[in-house]
């Protein structure tokens, strides 16, 4: 038989994506002769449709939109499994419905909802029990729903829909699937991105074709479906513990479809010591999700590019790189003409403008192909070729980078040149529009305004946090005006080390619409770019890779840097980790860094401690009001998304106090 999985990039209630995405993996699985495909968990509607999940009209909706995917499944031969809520008796149930030849056969529901990290299931939906089922009505049919197998041509099969796998053996439906005589156990999911998991995904279905003793068919939803949660659309197809299928992550395609052949009438042996995958590289994946989070998140926000304002500092430069590599994986995927067309903010026009320039030949323009890891796809020199005067010298995927992101330096008397060429230099490598305007005057404007309301001067010896507050806060209405202006999203350079302790100027440097990094620690963000400079091949960033991260709010002469302002970063990492990651007490946490770092002083990092948790507890509003932020790592403090923890509280005070 010939099993299909299909990563789909669905978007929530955008009926006419989904649809669309849904009979295209079809049309690619009829093509290609499949004879069973697995499309992702809740496909129809969306995975993140949260608290429409609640309302009768959405499932109502997906049961009609159903009617028409089913007319697209003409194939005798052919059974595609499509995900979507049903409401029962006011209640909603995350399923999978099997079609054969248009026809229904029924609709199998999830038994385990994820309700742990970013998951929230069980606030929409109910469990499905074990061992049950009942009818769903539409006009005037009927059919099954709840813990079913089905039969075709000769195999048997059933389901587990994501997190029913990643139960425990004694819970997960796998064993009784396999007692009922399933050889073929599919799994729709909707399996968020973070760093190095596919690893687990991988382990998780290659141990479970073993364990079962059957074949497993994986299909993974695809992009940045709504916002913050970005998949990397992972299909597996595995087999007694054999792996016969994997695919490419994280594509900038609406469908990945990938097939394996398998032979029911045999047996193979079953392979007891699975094959382990190469170690992920955690610096490339993240490029890879963080480039495609962004280009899903502007074009389904239907936006014209990004504004940013650039320090020259690692988190901006992180995301000026984040925007240059959204084009190029962009571009390498899908060629410059359909990534233009996808990205949906470049007009015709330009469209042509851009792609007549790249199909040029080298020899007939005299441009310069350079064949490097391919940061440049093609460099155009020849200014004979009436290219608009800011694609002179630029390489194609410059000139598309200058078209989505803009950038500005707001410098002041605490600027160092530094930092300014730092931007400069990147700007200039990755071809983003740069400007650069100053903000003293502005400050000046607002200090002198309190000191005469206050009839005093404002002294860094007095008014130190109100004096670093008040230029950080200067730069955001210049850069949400041109933002506003060039119908962009303004990016907000956040990272999470930053925003545990609140190391941040609300509405000043955390102005923005999206927060890209914010789910990243700032030691990483630091490895990150010195990865970037060599492996991508981003010049541009030597100068920021050799700077001490600094807040450059102070005058310069006091040589301000982050880590002097809070703590050494790792440090930082190791206790938020220690402490909201591994849930440990300040107790606990402490006695364990004093092992973890028996040459550090034992008053210093009980010191560092504290302050860890006093910032920590003084800064969760500011959590709350970050803009919208990716999940890219493991965990991440968004309280949307990961971390809840109350806005206002005793702070840790006793805990603190009892520190020894
Ligand atoms: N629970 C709560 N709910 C609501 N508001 C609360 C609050 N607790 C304090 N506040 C209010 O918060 C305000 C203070 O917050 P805010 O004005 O943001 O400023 P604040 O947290 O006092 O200081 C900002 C810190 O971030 C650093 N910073 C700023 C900008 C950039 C960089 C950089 O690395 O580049 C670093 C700066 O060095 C300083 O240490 C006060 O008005 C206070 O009343
Ligand atoms: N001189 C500046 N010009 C433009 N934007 C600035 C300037 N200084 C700060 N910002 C904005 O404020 C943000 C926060 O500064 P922060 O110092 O936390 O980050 P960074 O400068 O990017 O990195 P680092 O902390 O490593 O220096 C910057 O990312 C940038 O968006
Ligand atoms: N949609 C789901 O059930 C996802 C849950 C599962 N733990 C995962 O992260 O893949």
């Amino acid at each position: 038989m010939r099993l299909a999985g299909a990563a789909l990039n669905q978007t929530p209630i955008d009926w006419h994506n989904n649809l669309r995405n849904i009979c295209e993996a079809i049309q690619q699985a009829k093509d290609a002769q499949v004879e069973l495909l697995c499309l992702p968990e809740l496909c129809l509607t969306g995975y993140g449709c949260e608290d429409l999940f609640l309302h009768d009209w959405l499932s109502e909706t997906a049961l009609e939109k159903l009617q028409q995917v089913r007319r697209c499944c003409t194939e005798p031969n052919m059974v595609v499994c499509v995900g979507l809520p049903v409401r029962l008796n006011g209640r909603t149930y995350n399923t999978a419905c099997v079609i054969r030849n248009q026809e229904i056969l029924g609709f199998a529901a999830k038994q385990f909802l994820a309700n742990d990290g970013v998951h929230y299931e069980p606030r929409f939906f109910n469990s499905w029990i074990a061992g049950t089922t009942a009818t769903v009505e539409f006009g005037e049919e009927q059919w099954p729903i709840g813990d079913l197998t089905f039969e075709h041509l000769g195999v048997t099969f059933g389901f587990e829909i994501c997190e029913d796998a990643w139960r425990p053996a004694e819970d997960r439906p796998a064993p009784r699937l396999t007692a009922r005589g399933v050889q073929l156990i599919v799994n729709p999911s909707a399996s968020h991105f973070a760093m190095s998991k596919t690893d687990v995904r991988y382990q998780l279905v290659l141990k479970a074709s073993r364990d079962y003793q059957v074949t497993y068919l994986y299909a993974n939803l695809l992009g940045n479906e709504a916002g913050r949660i970005t998949y990397d659309g992972e299909i597996l197809i595995a087999r007694n513990g054999e792996l016969l299928k994997r695919n490419q992550l994280l594509s900038y395609k609406d469908v990945d479809l990938e097939y394996a052949d398998v032979d029911f009438q045999q047996e193979p042996l079953v392979t007891e010591d699975i094959v382990p995958l190469p170690v992920p590289d955690e610096y490339r994946e993240l490029n890879q999700a963080l480039s495609l989070a962004l280009f899903d998140y502007l074009r389904k926000a239907r936006s014209k590019g990004f504004v940013l304002s650039l320090s020259g500092g690692a988190d901006s430069c992180m995301c000026a790189v984040g925007v240059a590599e959204l084009v190029r994986l962009g571009v390498l995927e899908l060629g410059a003409e359909d990534f233009m067309r996808k990205a949906g903010c470049f007009s015709e026009e330009d469209i042509q403008h851009v792609t007549v320039h790249a199909a040029l030949p080298a020899s007939a323009n005299g441009a310069e192909v350079v064949t490097d890891a391919g940061n440049r796809a093609q460099v155009v020199t020849d200014e004979d070729l009436q290219a608009g005067p800011t694609d002179a010298n630029l390489t194609l995927n410059q000139q598309l980078t200058r078209r989505l992101l803009t950038c500005a330096y707001q410098g002041t008397v605490n600027s160092s040149d530094d930092t300014y060429l730092s931007a400069k230099e990147l700007a200039d490598n990755v071809g983003a529009v740069f400007f650069n305007w100053g903000i003293d005057e502005e400050v000046k404007g607002y200090t002198g305004k309190i000191e005469h309301a206050l009839g005093r001067e404002l002294t860094w010896k007095t008014d130190d946090l109100a004096l670093q507050n008040i230029q950080a806060r200067v730069r955001a209405p210049s850069i949400w005006l041109l933002a506003n202006v060039l119908n962009s999203l303004l990016i907000t350079t956040s990272n999470r080390s930053e925003a545990a302790v609140g190391y941040c100027t609300m509405d000043g440097d955390t102005a923005g619409s999206i927060s890209p990094i914010a789910g990243v620690d700032k030691a990483f963000v630091k490895q990150w770019l010195v990865w970037a400079e060599k492996e991508l091949d981003y010049p541009g960033l030597r100068r920021v890779n050799s700077l001490a991260p600094t807040a450059e709010l102070r005058p310069l002469e006091d040589k301000q840097t982050d880590e002097r302002d809070l703590m050494p970063y790792p440090l930082l990492n190791r206790i938020e980790r220690l402490a909201f990651y591994e849930r440990l007490s300040p107790k606990q946490v402490l006695s364990r860094l004093r092992e973890e770092m028996p040459d550090t002083d034992r008053g210093q990092l009980k010191t560092y401690v504290q302050r860890f948790y006093t910032l920590w507890s003084r800064n969760q509003w500011k959590r709350e009001r970050y803009a919208p932020s990716f999940h890219l790592d493991d965990y991440n403090l968004d309280p949307r998304s990961w971390l809840r923890f109350p806005i206002l509280s005793g702070g840790f005070g006793q805990e603190l106090q009892d520190l020894a």
